[in-house]
């Protein structure tokens, strides 16, 4: 697999070349046949199937149809552009599968779900590097935000910014109660603006005056203000979080699959096609900011701040 990755990621970017989302999945997709009255995952004799790559381990449990994506990258599962061009490849092996009906998007990291977009992707690259790498966290979006599947995040520690918009585009977000993980879209405080597609991802899930008063503040949420807030849907104690997601999923998975998956489309079409239809434009919005040198000294700065944190 980690043979693979380069070759996608190049594809990816290529110019020309059909993306690997051209358009979001949920639409080019036959409905997934219900295979009758949804059980609860534990009462199944169910056969496990493993997969893994360097960054992502994925388990798919053949009852339940219900597979879990954990994410391994240490040490902070940061949305690198190799992370990015994994999961992708993870996710459509997935998508491609009729027997897997819903996903749960989780970490293998403790107290960390994921990091962000990898900062150090972001800084004093090539204009090609951060097209490559602007493509592949649209694709991410595209694909989890798109899917047919039944998404669930299980979100088992911090989650900022672009981690964030992972658990956004999902179905349905758990998070641990550990009032010490906080989620949010934070940008603001590295000095940097969140895209037009993380902002409407997150209107879509919170409203209007709550994203933008988080948005503009940067806000990291407690996960009990994420559940007060609706950034989150519940929150359970961690040891109960990957059960909790699963029958969440079954729950979910219960309604017919062709009703679930075009109302999904219906709420999210907008969305989607806003970024489909200005893909390019996007990535060279990202670039022309990204190279600021304003902005270079702001991530910089953050960086710094970090590792000072840090002691
Ligand atoms: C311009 C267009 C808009 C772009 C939209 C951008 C979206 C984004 O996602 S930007 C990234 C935002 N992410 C963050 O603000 C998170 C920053 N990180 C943290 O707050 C913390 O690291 C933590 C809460 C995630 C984990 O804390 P802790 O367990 O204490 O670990 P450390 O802080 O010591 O970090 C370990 C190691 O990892 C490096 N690191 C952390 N986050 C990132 C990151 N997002 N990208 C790259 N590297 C990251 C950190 O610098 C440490 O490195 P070393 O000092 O070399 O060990």
């Amino acid at each position: 697999m980690a043979a693979v990755a380069p070759t996608l990621a190049r594809r990816i970017a290529r110019p020309g070349m059909l993306p690997l989302c051209s358009r979001p999945q949920a639409w080019g997709r036959a409905a997934r046949q219900s295979p009758g009255l949804p059980r609860a995952p534990s009462l199944l004799l169910t056969q496990r199937r493993a997969f893994s790559n360097n960054k992502i381990l994925v388990e798919l449990d053949e009852g339940s149809g219900i597979a879990t994506m954990k994410l391994k990258s240490p040490p902070v599962n940061s949305l690198s552009l190799d992370f990015l061009t994994e999961f992708c490849i993870s996710l459509e092996k997935l998508e491609n599968n009729r027997g897997c009906r819903g996903v749960i998007f989780t970490s293998a990291i403790p107290k960390i779900f994921s990091s962000g977009l990898d900062i150090t992707e972001m800084c004093r690259k090539s204009t090609e590097h951060y097209a490559e790498f602007w493509r592949a966290v649209q694709e991410m979006w595209l694909r989890v935000y798109g899917s047919n599947m039944v998404t669930v995040a299980a979100i088992n520690g911090s989650s900022p910014a672009g981690g964030c918009l992972l658990a956004l585009s999902c179905d349905y977000r758990i998070m641990a109660e550990n009032p010490k993980f906080s989620i949010g879209l934070n940008e603001a405080q590295l000095g940097i603006v969140a895209p037009f597609w993380f902002k409407d991802t997150f209107v879509n899930v919170v409203g209007h005056r709550v994203a933008e008063r988080s948005l503009q503040l940067g806000c990291l949420h407690s996960a009990p203000e994420a559940l007060r807030i609706g950034l989150v849907d519940e929150l359970v104690p961690e040891e109960k979080l990957q059960d909790k997601a699963a029958a969440v999923i079954a729950q979910w998975l219960a309604l017919p699959d062709h009703a679930r998956q075009l109302t999904k489309s219906m709420m999210r079409k907008l969305v989607l096609d806003r970024l489909v239809a200005h893909r390019e434009e996007d990535i060279q919005n990202f670039i022309s900011f990204i190279t600021k040198e304003s902005i270079q000294k702001s991530l910089h700065m953050y960086m710094e701040m970090l590792k000072k944190k840090k002691g």
